[in-house]
């Protein structure tokens, strides 16, 4: 199910053992996308052929347009296949600074239009209002998707789990149950709603899709053994979700 990935030149920050036999890394973004693709293409239709629905939960940002623009023209029979977000900032859905508009122009267009999509953004006026009612109609992927496409910022954060924003520890205890929350990083922009760790953790395939020798080097920070009983409770995110996920976290990652 995986491509081959090619040989990087750049120097490229050491990752711990761990880590390494996650990775997969790629010339270039164009080639780690097309990859990436494929690999989730193949894991929807293998989700279809056994239950018949899959579900997909994917990041926004810059890091997955390629991606999105290579996975839609997938002959998968997209109408049985649910497309969520793992996070959303709270603004229009035709905002610049939506995720739901990426998604929306870039994956769910050609073959992949006719998937459904369940949003996160709703029209009341703050996440906390959204939370039950988009919980419940989240249920289902919250307790287990399929796929899911994670990225991350420079300060660590995946999904919209930032490490400055209030009641970050809750939702990085893995303990809580599978479930979105409402976030308000002060270091980036927009209230949010996200998924929490035990949801991420849930997900029955995931994968970090990164590029760039800054985000490399913030994973290998992130990645070694021991790494999280020694950071600050609610300090960089990903470690939480690589730690709990116990290495079960593929890298795709382009220079
Ligand atoms: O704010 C967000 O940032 C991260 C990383 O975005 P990128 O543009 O650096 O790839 C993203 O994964 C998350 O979904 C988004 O809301």
């Amino acid at each position: 199910m995986k491509s081959s990935p090619t040989a990087v030149a750049s120097p490229a920050p050491a990752l711990d053992q761990g880590a390494v036999a996650a990775l997969r890394e790629y010339p270039g973004a164009d080639a780690a996308a097309a990859a990436l693709a494929a690999e989730v293409a193949a894991r929807l239709g293998a989700a279809l052929a056994s239950a018949g629905t899959a579900s997909l939960v994917v990041s926004g940002g810059r890091s997955p347009i390629a991606f999105f623009h290579t996975l839609s023209a997938a002959p998968l029979d997209w109408a049985r296949v649910t497309v969520t977000l793992a996070d959303e900032r709270w603004v229009d859905p035709g905002a610049e600074a939506s995720n739901e508009r990426v998604l929306r122009e870039h994956l769910l267009r050609g073959p992949g239009a006719a998937a459904r999509l369940l949003p996160l953004k709703s029209a009341t006026a703050t996440p906390e209002a959204a939370l039950a009612e988009r919980s419940t109609a989240l249920a289902e992927v919250l307790r287990g998707a399929d796929v899911l496409v994670l990225g991350m910022g420079h300060d660590g954060h995946t999904a919209s789990l930032f490490p400055d924003a209030d009641g970050i520890e809750a939702a990085l205890d893995p303990r809580a149950a599978p479930a979105l929350v409402a976030m308000h990083p002060t270091l980036a922009p927009h209230a949010r709603i996200s998924m929490n760790l035990a949801a991420l953790v849930a997900a029955r395939h995931a994968v970090l899709l990164l590029g760039g020798a800054t985000k490399r080097e913030v994973l290998a920070r992130a990645c070694p053994p021991g790494t999280l009983a020694a950071l600050p409770p609610g300090a960089l995110p990903i470690a939480a979700v690589w730690h709990h996920r116990r290495g079960a976290l593929d890298i795709v990652w382009s220079n």
